[in-house]
Order: C-alpha cells, then structure tokens, then sequence
C-alpha cells in the first residue's frame, strides 16, 4: 500500500515540480495539497500540466490539514516552515525544500536570512562526501525531518567538493558564477521576473557577499573537510525558464595534470547515479537535464591561470529541488533511492 503524502506550497513551482514527480511514484500517493492565496482553488486551476491529479482542491496550510499523513513536503516562503513542522508529529517524514532548517550557525540565518533560527535538519544532499570518508546519505537514512539543500548550493557544491576533498584545490580562492532560469525565483508576481524585463536581457544579482546561499556552500565544503572558505559568488539571471549553469574556479594546489584533476572527480562520484562527470574537454548544457534528477559537470585545468574548472549544469526544479525532496525521502523511507527519479533530461 503507497505511503499518504501531504504538499504544502503546492501551488508554487518547487510544489508544482513535487507533485509532477510523486504522480509517478510507485510508493507515494499525494492525497493533500495546500496553498495560501489559491487555497479553494482546484490543482489543475493553477497545474493544467498535472491531469493525473486533477480530483485535488488547493486546501489552506494548517498543522491540521497536513496531519494524519505518512509524508509532508514543505515548500513555503522561507521563514514559514519552521511553525507547522513544530506541530507535525514526530513519527512524520517532513521533507522542507525551503531555508529554514539547512543552516547549522543561528548567526550565518540571523545574518542572511534576518528572522529566529528554526533549527538545524539532516541536510539531503546524499552524495556529499564527507571528511571521515563517509557520505552525507547516512544521516538521511530514518531520519522524520530533512532539510532541502538551495538550487545554487547543490550546484557549486557538488562541483568542486571532488577537489576539496581530494586537496587539489584552495576552498580559500573560489570564484563561482551561474547562469539561472527565473523559476528559482518562484512563482509570485515581481517585475523584475516578468518576461518583458527578462528576455533578450541578463543581469547579475545577490553580488558582493550578500548572497544567501554563501554560507550554506560553505558550511558544505568543510564538511568535505574545506578549513578556509573564501568564496566569491554571482549567480546571472539569464531567460530560460529553467535551469542552473554553475561555472566554479579554484587554485590549483598540487602537481596535476587534467587528466589527474577528472579522475579525482571520477573517482568520488564512480557510483553516484545522478552525478555524471563527463568525458576530458565537455561541458554540460542546462537542456541536458531539465526535467531530470540528474547532475551533469565537466572538469577542466587552466594552465596559464592555474585553476581548476568545474562546470556543472541542475534543473533548479529538479537536483535543485523536488527531485533532490524526493531523493532524499526515498533514503529515509527505506526505498530504492532513485524510485520515480530520472537521470535522463528533455533536451532540446
Ligand atoms: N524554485 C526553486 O528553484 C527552488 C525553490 N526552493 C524553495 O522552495 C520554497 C518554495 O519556492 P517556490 O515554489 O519557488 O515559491 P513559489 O512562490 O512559487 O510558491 C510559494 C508557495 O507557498 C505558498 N505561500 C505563499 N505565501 C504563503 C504564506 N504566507 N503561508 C503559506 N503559504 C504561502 C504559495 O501559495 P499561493 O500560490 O496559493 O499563494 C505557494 O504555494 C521556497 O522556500 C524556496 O526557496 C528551493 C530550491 C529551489
Ligand atoms: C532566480 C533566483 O532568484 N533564484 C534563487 C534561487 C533560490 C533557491 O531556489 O533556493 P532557496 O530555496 O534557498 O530559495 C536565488 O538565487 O535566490
């Protein structure tokens, strides 16, 4: 019999991309799904991609509504989710794809995030190799409460972790800049998002420091065993709908040669399903894995500059969120950890 499930923020795009992928699940059945402005409203209202689940009505995000499930999927506005998993039974897998439980330090949140701590969850990026030798998946395994990693951090993290770990590189002179789709912004109406401002046009945004994703990729790479992180980050809001293009650089800090640097990020992803480190001399294409719980890099020396280079493509909606929801509680679950996940993308 399928375990029930709950999504709160349905009606959003991280929601959305949940529901998609847990119409597929052979193990889950979404039996509730909640909203705030549309609550009332029937899924396909604001879903018309998603018949399969069309006998569903948008219900307001209570504690009560989303109790009594097996499975609850948080996707709210960060700072939202911190309330209602409080009073969501502890013998519930609340699975949240947003901020609010990812951070360790009550100061890196009041800092970036500037509202109260909620509390520090497994973090559910399974592959992250960690500096004992063990990977990030074991904490996953039984946990009720798992904190989403952000689209970005997934990224730039699980691009050059390989080196970090493998002391290739210096985690204290990273320089990361990404190309992402408007749907990481979500959903909610801005005009900076609408399609008059952003096509034919990108613009750098979050320069200087002030991203919140900063600590998140840092707290990650001294957990691959990083001691230093000085990181300079600008993500580049570019029209396509969809997607994260992460190009990340760091000093090279040991006699390698390409070849040497690629086997170093082989070697630590051999057996990850959903991380493909591609042939010497490719990069990925964001097209490549839209609609996929797939991640994609390519791994390069500069000589002249002595930099390694790891470019790594996500669907922000995918890797970048629901897929990695869904990874995640599928490990904690007891499931076959790709069940109802793709590695395969919808290029073109
Ligand atoms: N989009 C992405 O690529 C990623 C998103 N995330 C995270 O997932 C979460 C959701 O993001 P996303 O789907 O993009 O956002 P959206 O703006 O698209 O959706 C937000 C959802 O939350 C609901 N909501 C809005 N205000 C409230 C409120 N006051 N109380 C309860 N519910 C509310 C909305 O309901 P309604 O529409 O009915 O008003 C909607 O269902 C965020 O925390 C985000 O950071 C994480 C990684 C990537
Ligand atoms: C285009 C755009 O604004 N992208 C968002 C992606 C954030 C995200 O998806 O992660 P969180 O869950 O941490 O919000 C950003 O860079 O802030």
């Amino acid at each position: 019999m399928s375990l029930s499930v709950a999504v709160a923020g349905a009606s959003g795009y991280a929601g959305g991309e949940l529901l998609r992928l847990l119409a597929q699940h052979p193990e889950l059945e979404v039996r509730t799904v909640t909203a705030h402005s549309n609550a009332g409203h029937p899924l396909v209202a604001v879903h018309p991609h998603l018949r399969s689940l069309a006998s569903l009505t948008f219900q307001e995000t209570t504690p009560e509504v989303l109790a009594g499930h097996d499975v609850v999927f948080l996707a709210l506005p960060h700072g939202h989710s911190g309330g209602i998993a409080a009073q969501l039974p502890e013998s519930t897998l609340v699975v949240d794809a947003g901020a609010d439980h990812r951070l360790e330090s009550a100061d890196d949140w009041a800092a970036f995030y500037g509202t109260e701590h909620a509390g520090t969850w497994p973090y559910g990026m399974p592959e992250l190799m960690l500096a004992d030798g063990g990977r990030q998946r074991r904490e996953l395994r039984a946990a009720r409460r798992i904190a989403v990693p952000g689209c970005n951090a997934t990224a730039v993290t699980l691009a050059i972790a390989p080196g970090i770990a493998a002391g290739l590189v210096d985690p204290g002179g990273l320089v990361s800049t990404l190309a992402v789709g408007p749907s990481g912004a979500g959903r909610a109406a801005k005009v900076s998002l609408l399609a008059s401002e952003l096509l034919g046009s990108a613009n750098a945004y979050g320069v200087g420091g002030t991203h919140r994703h900063l600590p998140e990729i840092a707290q990650n790479l001294r957990a691959v065993g990083a001691t230093e992180v000085r990181h300079s980050f600008t993500p580049m809001l570019v029209p396509m709908s969809r997607g994260i293009l992460a190009s990340v650089t760091a000093p090279l800090v040991a006699e390698a040669t390409a070849d040497e640097v690629r086997s170093a990020w082989v070697s630590a992803y051999g057996d990850e399903r959903f991380v493909q480190v591609l042939p010497q001399g490719q990069y990925p294409r964001t097209a490549d894995v839209l609609g996929s719980n797939a991640i994609q890099i390519g791994v390069g020396l500069d000589e002249a500059a002595g930099r390694v280079i790891a470019v790594a493509a996500i669907d922000n909606l995918g890797k970048g969120t629901a897929g990695a929801a869904i990874q995640s509680a599928n490990i904690a679950l007891g499931f076959e950890e790709h069940t109802g996940l793709s590695i395969d993308g919808v290029a073109p």
